[in-house]
């Protein structure tokens, strides 16, 4: 059972040193995506698991570890990273397995939950009625050990059967839930793809020790009844929040994107039980395109330092709409496609505020919420030259991870959006380069500033997330103070 006597949930903003997140390592059922079903699953393309995970993701992992768990890992790559040890490293349930504290692995925490026979049961009963099994599969789950049963929940397969769907996204461990401040909101995915990892992650959440101190600040956003009443057709909403449009700008300010993933009914009850419960004091809602490129608000813009970010231009750009054209006109073409931005704070829903552009926003969040006293910086995927902008934000040229302000996880193949970075003066350095000066003690966690750390990405992008996808924080430093008003 992983357990700490130091477990903090305090998410405060994008940008404070992380200290603490939940991650999930790419598991079995990644590499057992099949053409037929990839768009269903959420893929365009079937992706090569080795490749994903030596050469790819457990890059990440290192890195994570050097900045938010050093112990585990300092000193000792070679001895990790050597032919004979197999990687089991990075294997989650492997006797050899990390198990760090900070860097918390999913599969883990599932495990552990598993190993409890009154909540394997109720769990392995939810998830075979979700996927409509017989009661005989059911029995036969509930008699498989628990590291095997989470390798089974998580990849489909039971004795190299598969027996329902994998949940090949689980890597993404943004979308399934957000820490805000002390609370810890659950999604409600719009896909039908993600919804063992929601459930998952509410048993996880209600029941793992590690959280029983935070169980009262657990928020799951209900259905409304005026969606489930109405007829599945065009018209219908369903109540949907995937937390990948879920921002943490400061510790009274959240960012709701409203998307292809995020339904205004998601929203809207996301804003009442935030501000009913006092968790923030201002929630921006960000109307993005419903449309597959720009899935979750995450793809279209995160934030750097505390006064830079990278965003996509022409998505928010007034030119790019160009209203000399009659069809922008067309009530149908303005309501579908045409962002928006809109500002609700405690007590005055009823008098929200307007922003004319994301820019306009991001400034605002920089120099009001964050007091940063430097003008705001933009810097645009692909440098906003076409096609190299929409071509790098298909890649998560705009959905990278702070691991501290200013020190950043990219994608290496967004080549525009890195010169970008080095025009605005940021170093440039490839993960593998900084593990070697960070284990030869050339360079430090602490020293490193203004810095975007390049990881391979040839095959993790296909999968359609960055690292802000990959990773759940729980714990970042405080980089504002604010006094809680109520
Ligand atoms: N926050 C994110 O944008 N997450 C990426 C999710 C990619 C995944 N294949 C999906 O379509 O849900």
């Amino acid at each position: 059972m992983l357990t700490t006597t130091n477990f903090n949930i305090n998410n405060t903003s994008e940008i404070g040193d992380l200290l603490c997140l939940l991650i999930h390592s790419p598991d079995a059922g990644l590499g057992k995506v099949v053409p037929n079903k990839a768009q269903d699953w959420l893929f365009e393309d079937i992706v090569h698991l080795d490749t994903i995970r030596r050469k790819e993701y457990d890059h990440y992992v290192k890195v994570l570890l050097y900045f938010l768990d050093p112990e585990k890992i300092a000193g000792k790559l070679s001895a990790i990273d050597s032919p004979e040890s197999n990687r089991d490293f990075f294997k989650p349930g492997n006797a050899g397995f990390h198990n760090s504290t900070k860097v918390i692995e999913f599969q883990t925490l599932l495990a552990d939950i598993l190993a409890e026979q009154t909540v394997k049961e109720k769990l392995v009963a939810a998830i075979c009625g979700m996927e409509n099994l017989t009661y005989g599969l059911q029995q036969t789950l509930v008699d498989t050990g628990a590291t095997e049963l989470a390798k089974t929940l998580l990849s489909g397969f039971l004795n190299h059967k598969l027996i329902f769907a994998p949940i090949p996204n689980f890597i993404f461990s943004r979308d399934v839930g957000v820490a805000i401040n002390n609370y810890l909101l659950i999604s409600k995915p719009a896909k039908a793809a993600r919804l063992r990892e929601s459930l998952l992650v509410r048993y996880i959440f209600f029941n793992h020790p590690l959280f029983a101190a935070y169980r009262n600040n657990i928020i799951e956003i209900p259905e409304s009844m005026e969606a489930f009443l109405e007829p599945i057709g065009e018209s219908h909403e369903p109540t949907t929040l995937e937390c990948g449009d879920v921002m943490v700008v400061s510790p009274n300010h959240i960012l709701i994107g409203c998307s292809e993933r995020t339904s205004t009914r998601g929203a809207n009850a996301a804003i009442k039980l935030l501000f009913e419960k006092g968790v923030v004091e201002k929630v921006t809602i960000i109307k993005i395109p419903q449309k597959r490129n720009f899935m979750h608000l995450d793809t279209v813009f995160t934030q750097v330092k505390r006064n830079v970010w990278v965003l996509l231009k022409s998505l928010f750009d007034e030119e790019a709409v160009n209203l000399n054209e009659p069809i922008s006109h067309f009530g149908d073409t303005m309501a579908k496609d045409s962002p928006q931005i809109i500002q609700f704070a405690k007590g005055k829903t009823n008098e929200p505020k307007h922003f004319a552009n994301l820019e306009a926003l991001l400034d605002d969040i920089s120099r009001n919420d964050l007091h940063s006293a430097e003008p705001t910086q933009f810097i645009y995927s692909g440098n906003n030259q076409f096609p190299y902008d929409s071509r790098e934000q298909w890649t998560d040229s705009c959905n990278l991870l702070a691991l501290k302000e200013g020190v950043v996880l990219a994608y290496d193949r967004n080549d525009k959006t890195i010169e970008a970075f080095e025009q605005h003066g940021f170093a440039i350095v490839k993960v593998a380069d900084l593990l070697k000066k960070l284990e030869s003690g050339e360079t430090s966690t602490e020293t490193i500033t203004d810095t975007v750390i390049l990881m391979p990405s040839a095959e993790l992008s296909r999968a359609r997330g960055g690292f802000h996808c990959m990773s759940m924080p729980l714990l970042r430093s405080s980089i504002v103070h604010l006094p809680l008003v109520h």
